[in-house]
């Protein structure tokens, strides 16, 4: 069973080597390096075919009722960390910058507490790729990783939060996160020389005008006592100053908290650039993935389950918390299976996705010892 001296060791390591979703390689070589230290007496250890950066490690129970799932996301996002920590990313413009580093580590504490105190139910851990882009947990569904012996009857998972503080459990009853929307728009016009507008068709007009209308969308089109947003995070255009640009791309993200507010936006974002198509004579492509961010949706019987246990231990602080606009795309395996998705404080000034996001070690210890309570807990039930 690893001390908590070595889940800071294998955190700081992990934190490391970072890599973007589907590019997991030497996380994956590094966690198969850990997870076989352990007791092997009843693990099972699977790398699927069709996912090759993620690992499935089966623990026998002593009287399995049950198999109880567990799933961490093991990618890190393209930024470049600016924490100064001595352990930072040694992989330049990429960085744990949502705290999988301590997903990881948390999930390989609770498996190696189990490696060595056989369950009574099984216990099915996911190493998950691919969480911030490329839905890694639907890709798996669709592969059929989860089927015959392999197959979790509930599911559980957890997301760091820097807002509390370093090993508080915070939950909530119904949508944890949002669903998300990844929006691609494609601006089509006519390039041309910067002194002869009147001959070309310029797409950064076009956008700028576009931009500013999508901002009208959430204060103009949705009921103000539900909850959506746009976010625009990236766009380009044009190559140099005096040439007008025959293309831009703008690339976002639609987030509510429930199915119907997110397709609702994105009719309303269809319509806006419907809209600027006809208005400046250009073309103006919407393309819409959601992929596997479905609004993350607590079970209610189980999560019930997990919030008493979680009340009722004195060496747990536990908070409830109010849904987030974060996704998640473990949203599309709890539409599978029913489970339970919270949040680990890791006390931080910084915000997920910020160059300076430090979770605090100390969370690690807290949080594996909070959830192999809670799964000893949920196995004494029949
Ligand atoms: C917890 C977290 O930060 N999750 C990501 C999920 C990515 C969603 C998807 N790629 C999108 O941008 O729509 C988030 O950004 O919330």
């Amino acid at each position: 069973m690893l001390t908590e001296e070595q889940l800071i060791h294998v955190r700081r390591h992990l934190h490391e080597i970072p890599e973007l979703a589907l590019h997991e390689y030497q996380t994956h070589d590094y966690l198969l390096e850990v997870i076989h230290e352990f007791n092997q007496a009843n693990l099972e250890i699977r790398v699927p075919d069709d996912l090759p950066t993620a690992i499935l490690v089966l623990v026998h129970g002593r009287q399995p009722a049950r198999t109880i799932g567990y799933r961490t996301d093991i990618d890190a996002l393209p930024v470049e960390e600016q924490t100064g920590l001595p352990f930072a990313s040694r992989h330049p413009g990429v960085m744990h910058a949502c705290g999988h580093d301590i997903h990881m580590t948390v999930a390989l504490g609770v498996l190696s507490f189990f490696s060595t105190h056989q369950p009574k139910d099984n216990l099915l851990f996911f190493f998950q790729p691919a969480e911030e882009s490329d839905y890694g947990g639907k890709r798996a569904y669709e592969a059929g990783i989860f089927t015959g012996k392999w197959h979790p009857d509930e599911f559980y998972g957890l997301h760091d939060n820097p807002d509390l503080p370093a090993g508080e459990i915070g939950c909530r009853m119904g949508t944890l996160f949002a669903g998300t929307t990844e929006v691609n728009i494609d601006i089509n016009g006519k390039g041309g020389h910067a002194a002869y507008p009147q001959d070309a068709n310029d797409t950064v007009v076009a956008a700028a005008s576009l931009i500013m209308q999508v901002q009208t969308i959430i204060s103009r089109s949705i009921d103000p006592i539900a909850s959506g947003v746009i976010t625009l995070g990236k766009i380009r255009g044009g190559t140099i100053r005096n040439v007008i640009a025959g293309h831009t791309r703008i690339e976002g993200t639609i987030r509510g908290l429930t199915q119907e507010m997110i397709e609702h936006i994105g009719h309303r974002l269809q319509a806006v650039c419907d809209g600027v198509a006809t208005s400046f004579g250009l073309d103006v492509d919407l393309e819409l993935n959601q992929g596997g961010y479905w609004p993350v949706e607590n079970d209610p019987s189980l999560t019930k389950r997990f919030i008493d246990y979680m009340q009722q231990n004195p060496d747990v602080n536990f908070i409830e918390t109010a849904p987030a606009m974060t996704g998640e795309d473990f949203g599309y395996l709890l539409a599978q299976f029913p489970g339970t998705m919270f949040w680990l404080g890791v006390d931080d000034d910084s915000q997920l996705h910020s160059a300076t996001l430090t979770p605090k070690d100390d969370a690690i210890q807290k949080g594996v010892d909070a959830i192999t309570g809670f799964l000893n807990y949920r196995m004494q039930e029949n």
